[in-house]
């Protein structure tokens, strides 16, 4: 396998991840932010993202002299055969990607580039970004590759090793090749297309995870009306190979760094090129519409039939989007504690990702705190939103005499209900009928 110089522009989620792996597979990588105490730390070895493997693998990757840190993109690509972009693409203000980010670096490394180099965006960007590189460039030269990226946090280092697939499109089919090479280690098929191609296909997936959980998520509401059971539904639609069983737990609404911006940034271009795609902006609707239908329910087991909540207790048991990671960006759990906090609820939070000394990071009207047990004393309700797996093995009979009202909404279905009900407690589940205290218990 050739071994490259490569420069990766970013030191989030994905810039980290993909250094430090690209470091692991042989290559000699330069990794820049322009954030100095973060380069000082991850220089050192210290890393801190929660990310499974990522420390040790960076660590390796230092201590091989393959991988190294540097404050500014303009260092990092002297000498460089492929430089990645990883920076990040928020909604701007018209709910499209803003590029601010991506085309200062552009506009950064533009004549430092190496002859005969390739620029690679892997930052998520809307069709057409490619050109819009290429013409900023001005460069001949250098070959323009979109190679989208699909890791999932918390499983961020297994995602990029293990890829379902690589994508890797370009209108310069040297530069494609180029970029294909430095994926000689990974055992995935590499899928190589047209740039607008390669950069439909990031957003085409995200869009598409995105309205198949909201399609379960309503469809756990149908089941609470019938009295189905959500979990035998999904999983004998799991089971026809054409829908498949990943991505099918109902919830609280899907949300993280990527699909929420996501979904929104391809409305945006459709939008802008007069294309309706009205699926999409369904799947944004419903998700919208749990917090309301959560906060709902819970209105209506410990607070007013006109659903306020004012002056009642909540306990909430996780804040991250999902369990495994340490991110609050977009998170279902804090869009459902604004809801009840409007509705007048006062509110105690425990997640094991979110020490209480990240509080500025929330909401002032959350308390955090470091015991999940704390989370539920004196409350009227509490109500899981992420799904650590330690949460399963409460002490439940503890959290049965502290509550107020002996009440838990498991909004992701990942408690056990007879263990809850043995200790005097009801689970209210999603799309599922609830489960009361056992009668022994009470
Ligand atoms: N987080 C994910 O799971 C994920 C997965 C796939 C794709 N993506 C996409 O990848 C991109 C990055 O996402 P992320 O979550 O890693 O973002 P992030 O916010 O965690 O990290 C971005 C980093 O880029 C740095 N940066 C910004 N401008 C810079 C510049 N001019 N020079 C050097 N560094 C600069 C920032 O300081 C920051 O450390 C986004 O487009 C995102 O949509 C993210
Ligand atoms: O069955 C499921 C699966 C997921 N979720 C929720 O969906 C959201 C997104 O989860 P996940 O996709 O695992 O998170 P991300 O790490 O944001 O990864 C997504 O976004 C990344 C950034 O674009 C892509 O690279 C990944 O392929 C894509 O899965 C979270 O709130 C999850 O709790 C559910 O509610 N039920």
């Amino acid at each position: 396998m050739h071994r490259h110089t490569i420069a990766v522009i970013g030191t989030g989620y994905v810039g980290l991840t993909a250094g430090a792996c690209l470091a692991s597979l042989g290559h000699r990588v330069v990794c820049a932010d322009l954030d100095p105490v973060k380069v000082a730390e991850l220089g050192r070895g210290d890393v801190r993202i929660l990310e499974e493997g990522l420390p040790e693998l960076v660590q390796a990757g230092l201590d091989a002299g393959r991988l190294r840190f540097v404050v500014g993109a303009a260092d990092a690509v002297r000498g460089a055969r492929t430089v990645f972009i990883c920076v990040g693409t928020p909604t701007g203000p018209d709910g499209r990607a803003d590029l601010t980010a991506v085309d200062a670096v552009v506009e950064e490394i533009r004549t430092l580039l190496e002859p005969d180099s390739v620029l690679v965006t892997k930052s998520t960007v809307p069709v057409g970004t490619a050109a819009r590189v290429t013409a900023a460039l001005g460069r001949p030269d250098v070959g323009v590759v979109s190679n989208p990226e699909f890791l999932r946090e918390g499983t961020s280092v297994s995602d990029f090793l293990q890829p379902d697939r690589v994508v890797i499109g370009s209108d310069s089919p040297w530069a494609a090749a180029q970029v294909a090479e430095l994926y000689a280690g990974v055992d995935a098929p590499v899928v190589i297309a047209d740039a607008a191609s390669a950069e439909v296909v990031k957003y085409a997936a995200n869009c598409f995870l995105a309205v198949k959980l909201s399609y379960v998520n309503t469809l756990a509401e149908l089941c609470e009306e019938v009295g189905a059971d959500i979990g035998r539904v999904t999983t004998a639609l799991g089971q026809d190979h054409r829908i498949g069983s990943a991505f099918l737990r109902p919830g609280p609404g899907w949300g993280g760094s990527c699909l929420p911006k996501d979904t929104r940034a391809l409305l945006g271009t459709a939008d802008a090129l007069g294309v309706d795609f009205p699926l999409v902006r369904a799947a944004i609707g419903t998700n919208a519409h749990q917090r309301t239908r959560i906060a709902d329910r819970i209105a209506r087991l410990c607070g007013d039939a006109d659903g306020s909540l004012a002056g009642v207790r909540i306990g909430l048991l996780g804040l991250t989007f999902k369990a495994g990671t340490d991110d609050l960006r977009d998170s279902p759990a804090l869009a459902l504690a604004a809801e009840l906090a409007r509705r007048g609820a006062e509110l105690t939070a425990h997640d094991p990702a979110v020490p209480a000394t990240r509080h500025t990071e929330l909401p002032a009207d959350i308390n955090v705190v470091d015991d999940p047990h704390q989370a539920a004393k004196g409350a009227s309700a509490l109500v899981l939103c992420t799904e650590w797996p330690h949460y399963r093995g409460l002490d439940w009979a503890r959290i049965a005499a502290d509550l107020h009202h002996p009440v838990v909404v498991d909004t992701r279905n990942h408690l056990d209900p007879a263990a809850l009900s043995a200790a005097g407690l009801a689970w209210h589940g999603t799309g599922t009928s609830p489960v009361e205290p056992a009668p022994t218990a009470v």
